[in-house]
């Protein structure tokens, strides 16, 4: 019945802003859902959620696993933010999805579930003194966060049968995110994978095991039960009947409330928050501590509305600064896309089939709603992580070594170590360096009466640093993003990497057997620069942006520390994907999850050795 529902939210802001509530929490995507349901575990904890969107217990368009994509740029139930105007994207303003609902990007995303290597986890203890910022303290997180189905094959090209039993059933831990693979298998997968394997790209049976590179069967967030997306709502569901757990939806936070601390000189904490409800503002006070879970464009938005900041910013916009933190809305990450898209000859099928063929549709309908199966509950699992190492030669990734010294890091900033370290990673045959996704369908229109298949390529570690900083005081205008994509040559020449591999698909069986013609980018011979230019204009985001608060010493310009408290205060905490101080090379939900169960078990503990 593709149902999630449970206990509705309140939307009763008056009633809502009477509670006691030990912990409030802004946003209730992700980050919030996850580290309000576990510290609501206590019944003694009194925790308050605000969300500026709705709850959607029963949406199609959110549940079911082929709808992906169609609520991007509804304002229902994405923010909508666009990018300035990129320079190294000819001007280009990207879109920035974010969700905006109960769930938030949980809602929205595309249910690809994997984790980075382990040494991108490992990465980020170097800017995070204690509590095991790394991959193995970060593994028992990723597990309790997620049931896996067990029992499920793995049957891509390249792996062989006892491999395909062997990981799964040992991680089925009983943790609220459904995991599963697909039932089914559109004629496309196989023959990608093929001939990425016969490019030189093997398959890896398990990539979330540190491991990463190869070709995966990514696992999805799909209830295969039900044949429905499982996303942070499930968090909600787990605690929303318990009487000390409140979730308030429908509901704008404008203001943390900071005030001198008592008992901490030159500290700041947190006393609650100012939200508003169609146009009336309302206060509800956080006895204990107030969570910041609103994402990476709003969290750093929130915190420069409340006076945590870069100071000189902040007074030019009028807020008087109270925490002088440059750091703040700086070190965005995220990874730039692209894509080649071929039609394929007649009588392959991909997604488009659901598209140009009504019978088909009406069959595939008819057996999504007998048994949550079939073509609707499938989604393109094909993706591939890879190495420089895998695709260039030494002397060529010398090159991007060379050019990667050009983009020269800012002193005093997080870059110097960044730079550094993701250095290491260009040599490294196991971390990957750029992806590859399939996608089952067109993605470029015009489309035609044909079926298509579209090759994203993304960046995994781009040099690029970009920042999300308020324009104006006015919380709902909307603040300036600017990721600086292909800003640098080391940007520019990874994506032209990707790109040509992804060109000669085309030529590589047994994928080429069933491609008819390249429609993007078009048809003829294309020098690089030709090439780099259709970089500069068929881009887009992957919607993984992260790092904008991030956890580091405040030295290095971290906003964070590694019990997630904001520098300058004893009990505001942000928990969310922004607090990532390097980007890692994977889709990022599973890492959030992973964050967020971490911080609840942090402050968990902090708050026994009261
Ligand atoms: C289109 C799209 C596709 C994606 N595909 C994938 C994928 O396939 N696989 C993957 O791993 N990841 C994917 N992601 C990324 C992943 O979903 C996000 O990284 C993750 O949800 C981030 O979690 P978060 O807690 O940081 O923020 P969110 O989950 O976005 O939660 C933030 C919440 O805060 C709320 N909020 C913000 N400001 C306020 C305010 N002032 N007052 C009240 N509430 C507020 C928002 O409405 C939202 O609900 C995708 C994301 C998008 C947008």
């Amino acid at each position: 019945d593709g149902s999630h529902a449970c206990r509705p939210p309140s939307s009763d802001p008056a009633a809502f802003a009477k509670h006691e509530f030990d912990y409030v929490i802004i946003g209730g995507g992700v980050g919030g859902l996850t580290v309000a349901s576990r510290l609501a575990e206590d019944p003694s904890v009194r925790v308050g959620v605000i969300e500026a969107g709705d709850y959607h217990p029963s949406e199609p368009l959110i549940d079911i696993p082929q709808n992906i994509g169609l609520l991007v740029g509804n304002p229902e139930y994405d923010w909508a933010f666009s990018s300035v105007p990129q320079s190294g994207l000819n001007g280009l303003k990207v879109a920035v999805a974010r969700g905006k609902m109960l769930g938030g990007s949980s809602g929205l995303n595309f249910l690809a579930w994997n984790r980075a290597s382990k040494p991108e986890y490992d990465a980020w203890s170097p800017f995070a003194s204690e509590h095991g910022w790394d991959f193995d303290g970060l593994l028992p997180y990723f597990e309790r966060s997620t049931t896996i189905r067990p029992h499920q094959l793995n049957p891509f090209p390249g792996i062989n049968g006892t491999q395909e039993h062997a990981v799964y059933d040992a991680e089925f831990m009983g943790g609220p995110i459904q995991l599963s693979y697909n039932d089914i298998y559109i004629d496309t997968v196989f023959p990608f994978v093929e001939s990425l394997n016969s490019l030189g790209v093997p398959t890896n049976p398990d990539g979330d095991n540190g491991r990463s590179a190869g070709v995966i069967n990514t696992r999805s967030s799909i209830d295969r039960s039900k044949g429905v997306r499982s996303y942070s709502t499930e968090y909600y569901c787990r605690s929303a009947s318990q009487s000390n757990f409140h979730v308030l939806t429908g509901a704008h936070v404008t203001q943390i409330l900071l005030h001198p601390d008592n008992h901490l000189k030159g500290s700041f904490a947190a006393s609650g928050v100012k939200f508003v409800v169609n146009s009336s503002e309302y206060t509800v006070k956080a006895k204990k501590e107030v969570i910041l879970s609103a994402g990476v464009i709003q969290s750093p938005q929130l915190l420069e509305l409340s006076g945590i900041g870069n100071a000189t910013l902040l007074k030019s916009l009028g807020v008087t600064p109270l925490i002088d933190l440059p750091g703040v809305g700086e070190n965005l990450q995220d990874h730039l896309a692209t894509a080649v898209e071929y039609e394929l000859k007649p009588g392959a099928r991909s997604f488009d089939e659901l598209r140009i063929n009504n019978t088909f549709k009406a069959e595939q309908s008819a057996i999504y709603n007998a048994s949550h199966t079939g073509i609707l509950a499938a989604i393109d699992p094909a993706m591939a992580y890879i190495p420089f190492h895998t695709i260039l030669d030494t002397t060529q990734v010398e090159n991007m070594l060379k050019l990667s010294d050009e983009t020269v890091p800012v002193e005093g900033t997080l870059q110097p170590l960044q730079h550094k370290i993701q250095r290491q990673w260009m040599e490294d045959a196991t971390i990957p360096q750029v992806e590859m996704i399939l996608f089952s369908n067109g993605q470029i229109p015009p489309l035609a009466n044909a079926s298509y298949i579209t090759i994203v390529c993304e960046n995994l570690h781009p040099l690029a640093r970009g920042s999300v900083h308020i324009n104006s005081t006015l919380p709902s205008d909307y603040p300036l993003i600017n990721h600086q994509y292909l800003s640098n040559e080391f940007d520019v020449q990874t994506m032209l990497t990707v790109l040509k591999l992804a060109l000669k698909l085309q030529d590589t069986p047994p994928l080429s057997d069933i491609i008819q013609t390249r429609v993007y980018p078009p048809p003829g011979a294309l020098s690089d620069d030709d090439l780099i230019n259709y970089l500069r204009t068929i881009a887009l985001s992957a919607a993984h942006p992260a790092g904008t608060v991030a956890m580091a010493p405040q030295s290095l310009g971290g906003v964070v520390g590694s019990d997630l408290k904001v520098h300058g205060t004893t009990n505001l905490r942000v928990v969310d994907a922004s607090i990532m101080p390097i980007l890692v090379g994977a889709h990022i939900q599973a890492t959030t999850y992973a964050i967020a169960e971490k911080a609840a078990d942090i402050i968990k503990s902090q708050l026994q050795a009261h």
